[in-house]
């Protein structure tokens, strides 16, 4: 797909290029809040019935672009749907979370998994990306994504998110080599995945290890870091002009992002327990730093929003390589016009950090 990119600010500032003023997007900016988001996932009857109807999946993706003046789209879809594909039967209970009927419990369900062929056993995702980039026209770049291997690993063992992680620690400390094999199994999973939509039309890559950081940093470097690295080296993803930057998103994990930097990644996403200064510095200006404002924030009124958001742009400071977003996804009850004051404070505000 090679329409003409008519706002490539994402692309620049992942790139650590000049731009104009700094590029904003947000986790999860089609979800919850918006009550558009909510007809159309009535409409759709499931959250997954949603993500595996691409014309669905387009008409969510697009919504919040038609409200707020954002740089960049992302795919709507999840980061459970490889586990789905692997067999693990992906449910969504009403206001509880992701629940897998079939975890991983044993060496031999872990031996029976096979790497999902994205065309194939994904093709809904596919088919998605397809349809909203010619929506989208070439007006803004569209993000794809996937989750690491560590994060995915997690929600497959557990069969849930949340709690303390106690059977997938279990495991890395009893049976390392096993766990070991799960990772390798989703590393070319994660790795075929999102060549996939880069062949079919996603324009930059996120990778998010949400789980990351319950991890002490010895099992951090061994069981997450090992894997991002693999997935930096080896994904597919164009040359040149045509090359997708690539994000990582290590939530919870700031004490590695000098390793995280050495990756090769292009740039890193930044929760909001560290201050771009210092995210600044321990990376050494080898990223982009994408982030990193408290999603909590937005429940504060919006003179107080666009102080904060005044904040992370002093912190980070002059120059290229920031892109603005949260630190994680905006939360369900949010106004939607607290989202359009950080927003409007940002075409405000940044540009002066970019004049010469
Ligand atoms: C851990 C994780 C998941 N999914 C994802 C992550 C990584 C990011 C993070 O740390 O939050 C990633 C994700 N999930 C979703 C997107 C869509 C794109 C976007 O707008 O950012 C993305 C990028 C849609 C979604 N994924 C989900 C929703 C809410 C579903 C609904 O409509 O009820 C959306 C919009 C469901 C989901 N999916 C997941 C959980 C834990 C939940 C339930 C919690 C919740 O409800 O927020 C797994």
């Amino acid at each position: 797909m090679t329409d003409t990119l008519l706002n490539d600010r994402l692309l620049r500032a992942l790139r650590r290029q000049p731009v104009d003023r700094t590029p904003v997007w947000i986790m999860r900016q089609a979800g919850r809040y918006l009550p558009e988001y909510r007809a159309t996932r009535e409409r759709a009857g499931s959250f997954m019935a949603l993500c595996q109807t691409p014309e669905l999946a387009c008409e969510v993706t697009m919504q919040p672009l038609a409200r707020f003046p954002l740089d960049a789209a992302i795919l709507f879809s999840d980061i459970l749907t490889i586990p789905d594909a692997m067999g693990l039967g992906l449910s969504f209970a009403e206001g509880e979370g992701p629940r897998f009927a079939r975890p991983l419990r044993t060496a031999a369900d872990i031996e029976r998994l096979g790497v999902p062929d994205p065309e194939r056993d994904l093709g809904y995702v596919m088919d998605a990306v397809r349809v909203i980039r010619r929506e989208l026209a070439g007006r803004v770049p569209l993000i794809g994504f996937a989750g690491s291997p560590w994060t995915l690993a997690c929600y497959m063992i557990e069969g849930k998110g949340g709690g303390d992680f106690r059977i997938a620690k279990a495991m890395l400390a009893e049976q390392p080599a096993l766990m070991h094999r799960l990772l390798d199994i989703l590393t070319d999973a994660v790795i075929a995945y999102l060549a996939a939509q880069y062949r079919a039309g996603a324009q930059a890559l996120m990778v998010f290890d949400s789980w990351g950081g319950v991890l002490a940093p010895a099992h951090f470097r061994e069981f997450s870091l090992r894997y991002l690295q693999r997935i930096a080296d080896e994904l597919p993803r164009g040359d040149g002009d045509q090359r997708a930057p690539l994000v990582l998103f290590p939530k919870g994990a700031n004490c590695h992002l000098p390793a995280l930097a050495d990756t090769g990644t292009d740039a890193i996403g930044i929760d909001w327990t560290i201050g771009l200064d210092q995210a600044r510095r321990l990376t050494g200006g080898r990223v982009a730093l994408q982030g990193n404002l408290d999603p909590t924030l937005l429940y504060a009124n919006p003179d107080a929003i666009r102080r904060e958001v005044a904040r992370v742009f002093a912190e980070f400071g002059h120059g290229p390589g920031h892109v603005f977003n949260l630190g994680h996804g905006i939360t369900p009850e949010v106004p939607p016009a607290h989202l359009a004051a950080a927003i409007a404070a940002v075409h405000e505000l940044s540009p002066a950090y970019h004049a010469d």
